[in-house]
């Protein structure tokens, strides 16, 4: 019984793979939204290299991202945000994690479109909430009311969120069905691209 179950599990894997190609896939949306945790999980799947451009951003500056906000303000760590993607998505494939705001920035936003594929993570406030509130790691959160303010920036952004190739809800399951998710939005996206 078990073995069918495996091959179609494979076939997805697969076909995603074959359908990515040597471009890149760039998850972009929200904090919260799950885009670190399951870009990793994808990229795992896809047997390709993740690549978290907050992490990357923390690794060459060598701050953290409260830090460099600190030190910096928004404005410069966008600048830096903009250079690093541009180095990331210079080759592919691979899975690239973006911050919640990269894709809102049109600068950046433009070498995520020439770069690969992106993806939008799409995640309601009930969500969303729940997962960031407990950590007070984000910058862009310190406010008296950080729900709200969350929920200014979905207002705010989801329009260009939706500007992405493709979307996927992102809800309340294990990690690993939203990553398969991922894999089978890539795969529609082909064939509906050949078709
Ligand atoms: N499907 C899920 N189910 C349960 N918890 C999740 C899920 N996806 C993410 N999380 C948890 O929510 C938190 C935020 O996830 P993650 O860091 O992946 O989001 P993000 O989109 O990368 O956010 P940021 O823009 O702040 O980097 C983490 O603690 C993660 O473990
Ligand atoms: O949504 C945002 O603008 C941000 C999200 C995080 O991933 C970090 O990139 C930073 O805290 C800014
Ligand atoms: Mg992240």
């Amino acid at each position: 019984m078990s073995e069918p179950l495996l091959t179609v599990a494979d076939s997805l894997k697969d076909r995603a793979r074959a359908a990515l190609g040597s471009r890149n896939l760039i998850l972009v949306g929200l904090m919260g939204a799950g885009k670190s945790s399951v870009g990793r999980i994808v990229a795992s799947q896809l047997g390709i290299p993740f690549i978290d451009s907050d992490h990357e951003i923390e690794r060459v500056s060598r701050m953290t991202i409260a830090e460099l906000f600190a030190a910096y303000g928004e404005e410069e760590f966008r600048a830096l945000e903009t250079r690093v993607m541009k180095r990331l998505l210079k080759s592919g494939p691979r899975v690239v994690s973006t911050g919640g705001g990269a894709f809102i920035n049109e600068r950046t936003r433009r070498h995520i479109k020439k770069g690969g594929l992106s993806i939008w993570l799409k995640a309601d406030i009930d969500v969303l909430w729940e997962r960031v509130n407990k950590r007070d790691t984000r910058p862009l959160l310190k406010t008296e009311n950080p729900k709200q303010t969350l929920e200014n920036l979905m207002n705010a952004r989801y329009p260009i969120y939706a500007q992405a190739d493709l979307t996927v809800l992102s809800r309340d399951v294990r990690k690993e069905i939203m990553a398969d998710e991922v894999l089978k939005a890539v795969v529609e996206q082909k064939e509906s691209a050949a078709s």
